[in-house]
């Protein structure tokens, strides 16, 4: 599904240059789990922005389902992303204006779903995620764990390929962290997604059956035997 040849990601200020991402090969199959770790700085963030789609590499290659992700225009990227990438985030990103049933929808419509279909289908990722009891509320209105949850529902609601977890239990205590993972774990068996999730939680890593490491750039993959 993904395949990274030779990326490297470089920022410039002044005469300073960062290598964040410095020769980066890998691939992660269609349906598996990927789990990335590393130390503060190490690159995490920016790989996941170039699996995402939300940047481009200076260099390199970054192919997803036959799309070269850093060269393709604007508009197909944006295309790509509404389409086979679903985000979860630390912070939840919900917007707080917008009820739960709200906040799902505006995954929607960029797809040029009909309004109906909109409410339906979001009704049903809410329910998916235990959630269709809670639609009309907001997310100030909601714990962590449930907004976590608003934020799943709105990402897989569009039926991506992909999700991509930015420290999705970075803000949660133990036991909704245990939830949440538990939930991704079998919402992504369910949908055949490719998952891949940052984290920082040694636990989460040590558990992952495929953890990459990435360290001033440079990225190694360690596969368990022990499938969790
Ligand atoms: N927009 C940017 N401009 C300049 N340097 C950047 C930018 N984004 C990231 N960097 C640098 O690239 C390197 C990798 O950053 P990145 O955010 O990917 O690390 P990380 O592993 O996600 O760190 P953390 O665990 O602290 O979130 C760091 O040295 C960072 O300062």
């Amino acid at each position: 599904m993904y395949r990274l040849s030779g990326v490297q990601k470089h920022y410039t200020k002044g005469k300073k240059t960062v290598r964040a991402l410095d020769g980066v090969d890998l691939e992660i199959p269609e349906g598996s789990r990927l789990v990335i770790q590393g130390p503060t700085g190490g690159g995490k963030s920016t790989l996941l922005q170039m699996l995402g789609g939300l940047d481009r590499p200076t260099s390199g290659t970054v192919e997803l389902a036959g799309h070269d992700l850093g060269r393709i225009s604007e508009a197909r990227l944006t295309g790509v992303r509404a389409e086979l990438i679903g985000f979860v985030f630390q912070s939840f990103n919900l917007i707080p204006t917008l009820s739960a049933q709200e906040n799902v929808e505006t995954a929607l419509a960029p797809l040029g779903v009909g309004k109906a279909e909109r409410a339906r289908r979001a009704a049903a990722a809410l329910e998916s995620v235990g959630l269709g009891e809670r639609s009309g509320h907001s997310p100030a209105e909601l714990s962590g764990g449930q907004q976590q949850r608003v934020a799943i529902a709105r990402a897989l609601v569009k039926e991506p390929k992909v999700l991509l977890a930015d420290e999705p239990t970075g803000n949660l205590d133990e036991e909704t962290r245990d939830d949440i993972m538990l939930l991704l774990d079998d919402l992504q068996r369910e949908h055949g997604l490719t998952f891949v999730m940052v984290t920082h939680d040694t636990a989460l890593a040590a558990k992952a059956p495929r953890l990459a490491t990435i360290r001033s750039g440079k990225v190694t993959v360690r596969e368990s035997q022990r499938a969790s």
